[in-house]
């Protein structure tokens, strides 16, 4: 395991999460409690989770006095996560990564307001790609503002991990509320499905051409490029849209989208 010891790294990432005392945040796999201290000190309250039983005794015996936070014995992949808006601070372990990812970024609606996450630097290069690889990342940047901040230099953890890792910022899209979003899923299903085709023909099975055409204008993308051509921002400027007219009956959302 790579615990994070550059100070500077770890100052960042708790500035950079403006927290306040009406915030909650989690740190997520908090091991020591190095970011955790940093946390308590913004006023917010804290949610520890640890899944190592001697962390989690070191972590009761360091906080036992501070009444705004709370150590969790539990795993981060089953953890129960808050039902009221959160933010995550923390250096997450990497082989975790993907299914922490999934809890937090898939479901509708969103609890998770802002994060500010260490993560490996490959896997915040492809998340902050400008065309999401898949549906699951494009499902993600739709609905989050995902901006890598910087790189962290592997010397930057001891012990220092084999590659680099990254600070990546995540960001809720507020005007991507409950109703955008279930316009949203059956746009970017079909974007993903036939990549290269005109990107009207994914309008074409929810509004008249006519309009599917002039909303993609509207949204600043080639109705008649390919599907492919259409950044995600322009998919969901798109959803939102259509999602003014009451009249549309998006599909309910698949299960394994709500929370
Ligand atoms: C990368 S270290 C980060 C520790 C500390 N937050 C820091 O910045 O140095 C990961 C921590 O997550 C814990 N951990 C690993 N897998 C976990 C899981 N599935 N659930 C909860 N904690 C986990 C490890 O025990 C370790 O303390």
């Amino acid at each position: 395991m790579h615990l994070l010891s550059s100070r500077q790294v770890i100052d960042r990432l708790v500035g950079d999460a403006g927290l306040g005392a009406h915030d909650l945040v989690l740190d997520l796999g908090a091991g020591p409690g190095t970011i955790t201290a940093s946390l308590a000190h913004t006023g917010a309250r804290v949610l520890a989770v640890e899944r190592d039983a001697r962390y989690v005794a070191a972590l009761r015996r360091r906080f036992a006095g501070h009444d705004r936070v709370r150590v969790v014995h539990d795993d981060l992949r089953r953890v129960r996560l808050p039902r009221r808006d959160f933010a995550v601070v923390a250096s997450i372990p990497f082989a975790t990564s993907t299914v922490l990812l999934r809890r937090l970024l898939t479901p509708v609606p969103a609890r998770l307001a802002r994060a500010e996450l260490v993560v490996e630097w490959g896997l915040a290069r492809r998340l902050t790609a400008a065309r999401p690889r898949d549906l699951e990342q494009a499902w993600w940047a739709a609905r989050f503002e995902l901006r890598l901040a910087r790189r962290i230099p592997a010397r930057c953890f001891r012990p220092a991990p084999a590659v680099d890792a990254a600070h990546l910022k995540v960001h809720r899209r507020r005007e991507v509320d409950a109703r955008t979003a279930a316009v949203l899923w059956p746009l970017l299903t079909e974007a993903y499905r036939r990549p290269d085709e005109p990107a009207r023909h994914v309008l074409g099975d929810l509004v008249a051409h006519r309009l599917g055409r002039r909303l993609l204008h509207e949204a600043g993308a080639d109705p008649a490029g390919p599907t492919r051509s259409v950044h995600i921002g322009q998919w969901s400027r798109v959803a939102g849209a259509l999602a003014g007219d009451r009249a549309l009956r998006p599909p309910p959302l698949p299960k394994s989208l709500r929370s």
